[in-house]
């Protein structure tokens, strides 16, 4: 099985709220949740795919801050291994261009949303309370 590395970013406002992403039905796992981001190519850090992801998702610009966490799933074409960063919004507003909609969501609903499998172990983490 190929494994594919994609890092994703966690978002925060001035409100505390997270940027969670749905996924619409033209991309792979229609209907599930992420955090915005995508594949990192070869030539890229994880900082860099993760700028260039984000300015063509949503049509802005960010700064990519700390390391969260990274987690494997076993999907049926490809092994994904996500790696999680913070970013904050340094120029423009984010616009879901490519997915079905955005939302900003406090920390305590992120666990109502249907995530993507591999956001999981993330999402646990954000809402746990181990880092803030
Ligand atoms: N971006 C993103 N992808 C995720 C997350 N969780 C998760 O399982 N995935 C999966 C869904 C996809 O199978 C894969 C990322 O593919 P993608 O379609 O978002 O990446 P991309 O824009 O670079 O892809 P492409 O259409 O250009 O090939 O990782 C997440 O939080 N963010």
């Amino acid at each position: 099985m190929n494994s594919v590395s994609v890092v994703a970013a966690v978002i925060k406002n001035e409100e505390h709220e997270i940027l969670c992403a749905l996924r619409s039905e033209s991309m792979s796992l229609p209907g599930f949740w992420e955090f915005p981001g995508g594949k990192i190519r070869c030539e890229e850090t994880p900082q860099e795919a993760l700028v260039r992801e984000i300015r063509e998702e949503l049509g802005c610009d960010i700064e990519v801050g700390g390391f969260i966490t990274q987690a494997s799933h076993e999907y049926p074409n490809a092994l994904i291994i996500l790696s999680t960063y913070y970013a904050s919004i340094m120029k423009g507003e984010p616009v879901a261009k490519e997915h079905e909609q955005i939302v900003w969501m406090p920390l305590h609903k992120l666990k109502s949303l249907a995530w993507a499998p591999a956001d999981i172990p993330t999402v646990t983490l954000l809402t746990g309370g181990f880092i803030e």
